[in-house]
């Protein structure tokens, strides 16, 4: 079977269509040499802002994204989807209802191979993404393991992706969620802006995503973090 492009990824940035960037930051980060950028945001995407986005990252070479977080901004025209699926919440319709209910009228449109599901699992309670799916964050490691083991293994989706957007999370808690996963791609995102940061979340995951520092001026830190994580050995790569 051919491996998904997301498979080699160890760098993202993360580009919201509801925030501004001008055309000199969009180069610097396109040109920054990331793996990949992920067109996503949980509130305000529309199918305008996604395609105006979309259509100037397409200025350059870099794999671009999108992250489905409504069916009115799913945009063809991206080289990868991703549809997420949040495993900490009660609220049923964050985990399959809204996706069920796009896929009703878009199924049999949707590029089935380069489309992934991702297991959401929110962990700052000051998200966006957990005050809008009701997410339950206060996981203890016994907790994040369980839902490590029923995405990974239960589930079998190909994409864990440990969310802390907005702020820097507890290492050791995603250090010791990583290690359980046995098929699934771990993506880990929230408060990167460091190298420091940069090498402790890559040496634990397999793909490190960077959103929120790019736009309020810690773009040089931002940038900063495609060689530190790429400079670092993932602990998951050899086992
Ligand atoms: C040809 C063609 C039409 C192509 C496209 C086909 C395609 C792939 C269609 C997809 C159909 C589909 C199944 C859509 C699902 C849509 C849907 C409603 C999904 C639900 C997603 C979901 C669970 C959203 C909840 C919020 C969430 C987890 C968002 C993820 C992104 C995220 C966390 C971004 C960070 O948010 P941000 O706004 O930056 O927040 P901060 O301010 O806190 O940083
Ligand atoms: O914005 P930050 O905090 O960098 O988090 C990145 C990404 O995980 C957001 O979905
Ligand atoms: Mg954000």
């Amino acid at each position: 079977m051919q491996s998904a492009i997301y498979e080699t990824w160890r760098h993202v940035f993360k580009l919201d269509p509801d925030r501004e960037i001008s055309d000199e930051v969009l180069e610097a980060v396109c040109m920054s040499g990331t793996d990949a950028i992920i067109v996503g945001g949980t509130t305000g995407v529309t199918y305008d802002n996604t395609v105006d986005l979309m259509s100037r990252i397409r200025r350059y070479e870099v794999p671009c994204a999108l992250e489905v977080s409504n069916e009115e901004s799913a945009v063809p025209g991206f080289d990868y989807y991703f549809i997420p699926m949040v495993l900490n919440t009660d609220r049923a319709e964050w985990l399959s209802g809204h996706q069920v209910e796009a896929l009703r009228k878009l199924g049999a449109f949707i590029p089935w191979d380069q489309t992934a599901a991702e297991g959401y699992l929110i962990l700052n309670p000051d998200a966006k993404a957990a005050k809008l799916t009701g997410a339950k964050t206060d996981l203890d490691a016994e907790s994040l393991a369980a839902h490590l083991y029923m995405a990974d293994r239960l589930m079998r989706l190909p994409i864990v992706y440990l969310e802390y957007s907005g702020t820097y999370g507890d290492m050791q808690l995603v250090k010791r969620a990583g290690k359980l996963a046995t098929g699934a791609r771990v993506f880990y995102g929230g408060g990167i802006d460091s190298v420091d940061k940069a090498r402790q979340a890559a040496e634990s995951v397999h793909t490190v995503i960077v959103g929120n520092a790019l736009y309020d001026h810690r773009l040089e830190a931002a940038l900063s973090t495609v060689q530190a994580v790429k400079e670092t050995v993932c602990s998951l790569l050899d086992s």
